[in-house]
């Protein structure tokens, strides 16, 4: 019998920072294009590290990406042939480009978004829990911690500075492991803490 097989679909590649998800996102789109699918490629205007119009690795690979303030913009952009949307840094993006992504995987679009799922808090990052949630394919990277050189699921920040968003790379910032991990004010622990105080 034959089976048609839809083409539509969400991929999600998240992990920490230096974890090797820019890498990941120019192998798939360099891959799709090999194949001679219609790719577009976008980025968050508001990183503009190592390059305002390319998806860039920390290990200099690159790839041409429309850089897009928000979602109104990235629709402008969006041309109705498009096989492949491939978005990097996807938790600066708005909430509303949720229902634009599950309307295009819907339609047969494979999309495919990278971006953090923790912030340096080891807090869940804008809107990536929600496209994890909605992923059909996940990719969860790892890096190598810079302290102790176990395997890294999360990022430090090591400027002192409030706020969720800083741009930034290794000036900033360093692959951690759990343990050598280090959070302000963990949450978590002091949870622990109340929980094991009231029993
Ligand atoms: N602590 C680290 N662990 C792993 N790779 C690192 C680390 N620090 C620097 N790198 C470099 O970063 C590259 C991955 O960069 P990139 O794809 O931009 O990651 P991400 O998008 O997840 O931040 C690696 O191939 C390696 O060259
Ligand atoms: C952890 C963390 C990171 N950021 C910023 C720093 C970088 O500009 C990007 C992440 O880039 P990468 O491709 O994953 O290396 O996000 C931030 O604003 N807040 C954070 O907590
Ligand atoms: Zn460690």
């Amino acid at each position: 019998m034959f089976v048609h097989q839809r083409q539509g679909s969400l991929e999600v590649i998240c992990g920490p920072m230096f974890s090797g998800k820019s890498e990941e996102l120019i192998r798939r789109i360099k891959r799709a294009i090999i194949a001679k699918q219609k790719v577009q490629v976008f980025k968050p205007a508001l990183d503009d590290r190592y390059d305002v119009s390319a998806v860039a690795s920390h290990s200099q690979r690159k790839h041409e990406a429309i850089a897009v303030k928000d979602t109104t913009e990235l629709l402008r952009h969006l041309d109705p042939d498009t096989q492949v949307v491939a978005l990097d840094e996807a938790q600066f993006l708005d909430e509303s480009l949720i229902p634009i992504i599950e309307d295009l995987a819907n339609r047969g679009v494979r999309v495919i978004a990278g971006g953090l799922d923790q912030d340096s808090n080891g807090e869940p990052f804008g809107i990536m829990p929600i496209l994890l949630a909605k992923a059909d394919y996940v990719t969860k990277l790892q890096a190598i911690c810079m302290v102790c050189g176990a395997l890294a699921s999360r990022t430090q920040r090591m400027v002192h500075t409030g706020g969720q968003v800083l741009v930034g790379a290794a000036e900033a910032y360093e692959a951690r492991c759990r343990h050598c991990h280090e959070v302000p004010h963990p949450t978590g622990d002091r949870l622990l803490e109340d929980l094991t105080q009231g029993s």
